[in-house]
């Protein structure tokens, strides 16, 4: 019998790649604009803003995509609209069944009203502590520099100032085509010497030379989508596949991909779950994880995720298991304290799903 999305929604799940502001209630976007007196929404009434959101965001293109993120960014320049959209964020990751999450955002885009980035990544941290606070979810944050941009090195700076507090890690993202990750070298390099870990967007809209870079001239621990690794990778009519040397190097250094399937039908980066590169990639076991991206674009949740996988794929629990356990040994936190996530919270869920009645 394979697993139902209710069942879905009660396994133990860990998700490495969602963004902080592509994952707002819609209700609490109208409230924020009400509040702060931003006018440029495409409507106050949240039913059609979320659908809004998730037609917008389905045009093909990356970046036609993030033009939609201007209106939750414009309504999170204040603390308090920080703090709550990062605990309704815990609150609503726990409440799909996600025990462990790095969400990721940009310090930068939330300081147009004044805010320092110090004052940002405190109110984002404070934000995660009273959403998770009693409900067996644990979030760190990813400080994400934009790629079009030129302040990595200060975002890695502050990465590292607030790495024993709640910030695990540093992200580039925003538009890939012509923003190659060796702009941002110096800063993946002070990262490096710093002992501080990353990952990276790359061949999402862009193919094998980003992620290539991102892996050989950046050091990135994890990739972001990486889905165009695929075309690393011919597969026979017998279906028995042969790697390049990228692909290879990916799988053999387990190095992890953060899949997003329902966002990458959205930018064009795949045609449809069935054909999404995920299946092979999970097949040749590449260190696969499942992950939302922007739960608002994408009117979707982790649970969702596995759920239209197993529709497609027609994965059972092991293969739900085997997902979730690359995700957190993939995770940023330490070694123990991943090891004891798995041993003592992800396997005897999924035990219990699988031998219920
Ligand atoms: O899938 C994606 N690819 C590249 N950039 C993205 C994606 N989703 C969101 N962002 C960008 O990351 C910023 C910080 O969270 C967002 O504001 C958006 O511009
Ligand atoms: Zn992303």
């Amino acid at each position: 019998m394979s697993p139902t999305l209710d069942e879905i929604r009660r396994a133990p799940k860990v998700l490495l790649h969602d963004h902080l502001d592509g994952g707002l209630r819609a209700e609490t976007i109208v409230d924020l604009a009400r509040e702060c007196g931003y006018d440029r929404l495409p409507t106050t009434d949240p039913g059609n803003l979320r659908q809004w959101f998730e037609e917008a965001s389905d045009s093909g293109s990356l970046e036609r995509y993030l033009e939609t993120f201007d209106h939750t960014v414009g309504v999170m320049q204040t603390r308090e609209s920080l703090v709550r959209v990062a605990a309704e964020c815990a609150e609503d990751l726990a409440a799909d069944g996600v025990v462990y999450a790095e969400v990721r955002f940009a310090p930068e885009q939330h300081t147009t009203t004044g805010l320092s980035l110090d004052q940002v990544v405190e109110a984002v941290l404070e934000g995660f502590r009273i959403g998770s606070e009693g409900r067996g979810i644990r979030v760190g944050t990813l400080l994400t520099a934009m790629r079009h941009m030129a302040r990595s090195m200060e975002i890695a700076e502050l990465a590292v100032r607030y790495r024993d507090v709640g910030v695990v890690g540093f992200d580039i993202a925003g538009a890939e085509a012509g923003y190659p990750p060796t702009r941002h070298l110096d800063a993946f390099e002070y990262l490096q010497r710093e002992n501080a870990h990353f990952t990276i967007h790359a061949g999402e809209a862009f193919g094998l030379p980003s992620i290539w870079q991102a892996i050989q001239w950046c050091g990135a621990d994890r990739l972001g989508h990486g889905v165009r690794i695929i075309d690393d990778i011919s597969v026979a009519e017998d279906g028995t596949a042969k790697l390049g040397r990228l692909a290879a190097y990916v799988r053999d250094k387990r190095i992890p991909l953060e899949m997003c399937p329902t966002s990458n039908l959205q930018t064009g980066a795949a045609p449809s779950i069935a054909e999404h590169p995920i299946g092979l990639l999970r097949r040749l076991h590449f260190r696969v994880t499942v992950n939302t991206d922007n739960r608002l674009m994408s009117s979707t949740s982790s649970s969702m995720e596995f759920a239209k996988l197993v529709e497609a794929f027609g994965y059972d629990w092991d293969d739900l298991q085997w997902f979730t356990v690359n995700a957190m040994k993939s995770a940023f936190i330490p070694f123990d304290e991943r090891l004891a996530l798995i041993n003592g919270v992800i396997k005897p869920g999924f035990a219990q799903l699988k031998w219920q009645p």
